[in-house]
């Protein structure tokens, strides 16, 4: 790592020759490897944007300019050139972040992990600069997955509209998102990839047209001057072009000369400019290179020269998920999956190799898919739309105006709900049971174990003239809990050991073994406790306030936002009914928690059973006080 270790920010590049630039490249995919492979991380997306990143920092000068990522999960070689180079706690506790992050950085502007915003960001920066009579440049690094989202044509609208304002947009094509990238943008990407377009025309041939003399003039100046006409001759340019923006490319990402020319022609253009630079997932590094199905996206913890994961964990909430589905499609022909660019992180790569003409991949577009599966559900099929719940936030209109106003039976299927940790705060699934809350007529499910998956899913897609929601958790599936008997539509789960019990908990989902976990420890403080787990938490089961009236505190817990999730839906479903048992909920604070593992946050915001049960004992002997003090009070006036 001679060259690497010296390089403190980006002006340390200037200085190296090309020799010295390609050994850099060297060091930094070894370094990757070598890091990444032991905490885990978006290895082959990093690996891919090598050179790019470092002729970016060389053209560019950041902070002053500015240089954003979408997604911002392939910053790391960005963070490697701008002073941060331990990667011991990648994406730990204390450690460096997964993606952009302004407290670590000031060449880190925006923090971003949700795709296809970079471009809106972008546009607001370049007409800040135009406003202020800034001259720093903006440059916005998009890949070709995340050009599929539609808020990325939304701001190219814009960005095309105003030909004066300097904007650098670099797309960032490996054909790839996790999987090849689908749809009419990739084959017209693909297009202008095999193309021996006007930039490559020109470039090929300069000398030669330099030399030529047409008319007085040198060809290669004629031939700039008939311009648009001659483009559509050697090559269309496409809809870049058509829209307005000026295309460079395509260019081999790879090729750090290359990458500087092109770049340093797109900072002078004083317009906004499109640079396709083609690059390669993994590159460099055989395993992700030889991984079809995502090229190392994201991996656990591998062995650097085999790529193979150290431990290999147990059944998870996605394979549950996705064994389910393949059984409910043999049953049933009408059903059918969508993705938004996730089919395998989301388990529905084994129904779309069962059911290939059922399954469709809409790229990162969650509005769309939203409301592509009210199309569907209209059309006469029950889609499954299997998405990280963080990522559903997207699509919140459409699930209300869209899916519910039209009573579609759509069932939405939100893995990695509740705290999922290292990737920070915003791929944690804590604002779904509270942002659904308020869509009449929707059904939320929140399966405690994999039998609940399984039978929660089948309810779903039972409902037809609703929306239906399955939420579970990221990682591996617990044990069985079984129920004792059912109330309701509500599993309960410990009964209390005496006649006038005083704790009714509610678990919701994944958290069961932990309610049952709390409810011993109340027991050890002669606190008897009922814990029910409501199966379906939206809407609250008409038999929880009859239970709930038979105790003498209401405790919910939930891996979700305290704000507007099941223990305020709970609250109020108490007070429409009339009963007055106090309520105390535990979820997760209103705020943005920082990246570390799922066990450091539980704890960090208190959601573990020792926490829960020490305040629901101080909260029963406070009742206890009050109640004693209120008879004493009473006790006097009686004589
Ligand atoms: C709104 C949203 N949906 C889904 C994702 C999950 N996701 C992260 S990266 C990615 C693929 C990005 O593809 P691309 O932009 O081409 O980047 P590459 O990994 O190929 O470099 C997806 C789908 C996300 N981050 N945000
Ligand atoms: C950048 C992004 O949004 C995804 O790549 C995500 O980080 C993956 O998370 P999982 O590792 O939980 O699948
Ligand atoms: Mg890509």
């Amino acid at each position: 790592m001679a060259l690497l270790t010296r390089i403190r920010g980006p002006r340390d590049l200037d200085r190296l020759s090309p020799e010295q630039l390609d050994q850099l490249a060297d060091e930094i995919r070894t370094f990757l490897v070598d890091a990444v492979s032991k905490t885990g991380g978006h290895l082959g997306p990093n690996l891919g944007v090598v050179e790019l990143t470092i002729a970016l920092h060389r053209v560019f000068d950041s902070p002053k300019d500015k240089v954003l990522w979408d997604t911002g999960h392939q910053s790391y070689v960005h963070k490697l050139l701008t002073g941060r180079q331990d990667f011991s706690k990648l994406k730990m506790k204390g450690g460096l972040s997964g993606y952009p992050s302004q407290a670590e950085s000031e060449h880190d502007v925006i923090e971003n992990s949700h795709a296809s915003t970079v471009l809106g960001w972008a546009d607001g920066l370049a007409k800040a600069n135009e406003v202020l009579r800034k001259d720093d440049h903006v440059v916005a690094v998009i890949g070709d997955g995340a050009l599929t989202g539609g808020m990325a044509w939304e701001a190219l609208n814009n960005i095309a509209a105003a030909k004066d304002r300097p904007l650098v947009i670099v797309v960032n094509d490996n054909e790839r998102s996790y999987a090849p990238t689908i749809g009419g943008l990739a084959n017209h990407l693909a297009t202008l990839r095999t193309t021996d377009g006007y930039e490559r025309f020109l470039a090929r041939g300069k000398d030669i047209l330099e030399r030529t003399p047409v008319v007085g003039k040198p060809l290669y100046e004629t031939l700039h001057g008939a311009k648009k006409g001659l483009k559509d001759f050697i090559a269309p340019q496409g809809m870049f072009e058509d829209l307005g923006l000026k295309y460079v490319g395509p260019i081999d990402g790879h090729d750090i000369e290359a990458l500087e020319s092109a770049l340093t022609r797109a900072k002078r253009f004083g317009g906004p400019v499109i640079v396709h630079c083609l690059t390669e997932k993994g590159r460099g590094y055989q395993p992700a290179l030889q991984d079809e199905a995502d090229r190392f996206h994201a991996v656990g913890k591998i062995h650097p020269d085999t790529g193979l994961p150290i431990s290999s964990s147990g059944a998870d909430w996605t394979g549950v998920f996705a064994d389910e589905m393949v059984a409910l499609g043999k049953e049933r022909a009408d059903i059918v999956a969508i993705t938004a660019a996730m089919l395998q992180p989301v388990g529905l790569d084994k129904f779309a190799k069962a059911f290939p003409d059922r399954v469709f991949d809409v790229g990162i577009a969650e509005q769309h898919a939203a409301v592509s599966a009210a199309g569907l559900a209209t059309g006469g099929l029950h889609p499954v739309f299997a998405v990280y719940a963080t990522f559903l936030n997207r699509a919140f209109d459409q699930v209300l105006m869209d899916v519910a106003l039209h009573k579609c039976g759509v069932t939405f299927v939100l893995d990695r709900a509740g705290v999922t940790g290292t990737d920070g705060a915003s791929h944690n699934g804590m604002w779904d049971m509270s942002i659904l809350q308020v869509v009449p007529g929707l059904r939320l499910a929140a399966p405690r174990d994999a039998d609940q998956v399984r039978a929660q899913l089948r309810e779903a897609v039972e409902v037809t003239d609703a929306p239906t929601v399955v939420r579970f958790s990221k990682g591996a599936v617990g044990p069985a809990v079984p129920a004792l008997r059912r109330v309701g539509g509500m599993d309960v789960l410990r009964e209390p050991g005496a006649d006038r019990p005083d704790v009714l908990l509610v678990s919701v989902g994944a958290l069961a073994p932990m309610c049952l976990e709390i409810a011993d420890l109340l027991d050890r403080h002669g606190i008897s406790t009922t814990v029910v787990d409501p199966r379906w938490v939206k809407p609250v089961d008409e038999a929880l306030a009859p239970l709930a009236e038979q105790h003498r505190v209401v405790v919910t817990v939930e891996d979700n936002s305290r704000v507007g999730g099941v223990g305020s839906a709970v609250a109020q479903a108490l007070r429409d009914a009339g009963v007055d048992v106090p309520l105390r909920d535990f979820g997760i604070p209103p705020r943005f928690l920082d990246h570390a593992s799922r066990g450091e946050v539980m704890a960090e915001i208190g959601l573990t059973a020792p926490d829960i049960a020490r305040q629901v004992t101080g909260l029963v002997s406070r009742l206890d006080g009050r109640f004693e003090a209120s008879t004493q009070a009473v006790e006097p006036a009686r004589d």
